[in-house]
């Protein structure tokens, strides 16, 4: 754990708080309740749309001190993740798409935080990094992902580093399967974990391309994601059903594919028969080089 987590008392009391806000004439309503122990010291924000009758919720933690945001790129449904330390402004950003590079820079700069890490989880096959371009844009940023990702990077991860951001920091966990080089990138109180394309909500990453290895993933998703708390928030690289955010503990529980013995795991991988990702010849040797492959 990074020097901040130790420093977390446990909350004793928790303090229920509910805002709302409606729209009898337009048919929508939104409320966000303060309700439950992540783990010490930090608690959940729950926030839930109501649209003409359906229900929208998202969950975030709310970690003190940590300012989060969960972006979105349509074309290739993929999630980039925004971490910042409120107080030193420093930043992360986590899976940063080439399509979505001035909305995120945008961002980063009306909310005066000065980024200093862009980690991949993977050499993504669907999709262009942004990460490479985005060095070149601002002076000083390092670009990281996995050592057994074969990409070239500032920073190669292994198991165990730890990418601070001012009191903050990332903890690399290793889970190969969908590719050898995919991380979970999990923050340090244990909150959250990023997990790329190793772990989606209710289903995983492929394994039919890329050293994709079904027993690996497995074992991967087992031994390093559903260790660790049932309440640890799962924000995924990707997610083809409006989706946003899981925990562990929904996922150890109701994952289609995971709840299932290993060899009946990998015979469900072995026929999912889903079409290779359409950029995935131009996607995989760009992103070998932070996204400037050609330029
Ligand atoms: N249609 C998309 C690609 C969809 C796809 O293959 N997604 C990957 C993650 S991106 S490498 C995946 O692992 N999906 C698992 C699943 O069960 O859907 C495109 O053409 O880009
Ligand atoms: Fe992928």
């Amino acid at each position: 754990m990074c020097s901040v987590i130790s420093r977390i008392k446990p909350v004793r009391r928790l303090v229920a708080l509910e805002r709302s806000l409606s729209s009898k004439t337009e048919g929508w309503s939104y409320a966000a309740t303060q309700n439950r122990l992540l783990c010490p010291g930090v608690n959940s924000l729950v926030e839930t749309l109501r649209v003409n009758g359906r229900s929208y919720s998202t969950t975030m933690a709310m970690t003190p001190g940590l300012l989060f945001r969960q972006l979105f790129e349509k074309e290739s449904s993929t999630y980039t993740y925004l971490l910042a330390d409120k107080d030193t402004k420093e930043a992360v950003i986590i899976d940063p798409v080439l399509e979505t590079i001035d909305r995120d820079l945008k961002l980063v700069q009306e909310l005066g935080l000065k980024l200093i890490v862009a980690v991949n989880t993977h050499c993504h096959a669907d999709h262009i990094t942004s990460t490479g371009l985005m060095k070149k844009r601002l002076p000083g940023l390092k670009s990281a992902i996995s050592k057994f990702s074969g990409a070239s990077a500032d920073i190669h991860l292994l198991e165990g580093d730890k990418i601070a951001f001012g009191r903050h920091c990332l903890v690399v966990r290793e889970t190969p399967g969908h590719t050898d080089g995919c991380t979970t990138l999990v923050s340090g109180d244990e909150s959250m974990a990023f997990t790329g394309d190793a772990l989606l909500i209710r289903g995983c990453g492929r394994t039919d391309f890329q050293q994709g290895c079904a027993t690996r993933l497995y074992d991967s998703v087992h031994q390093k994601i559903f260790t660790l708390p049932e309440e640890c928030l799962i924000y995924p690289a990707h997610d083809y059903l409006g989706q946003m955010v899981s925990t562990v503990g929904e996922e150890r529980k109701l994952n289609p594919r995971l709840t299932k013995s290993k060899e009946e795991f990998v015979d469900i991988m072995n026929n999912l028969n889903l079409p290779k990702p359409a950029k995935i010849d131009v996607s995989v040797p760009a992103n070998l080089v932070c996204g400037l492959h050609g330029v």
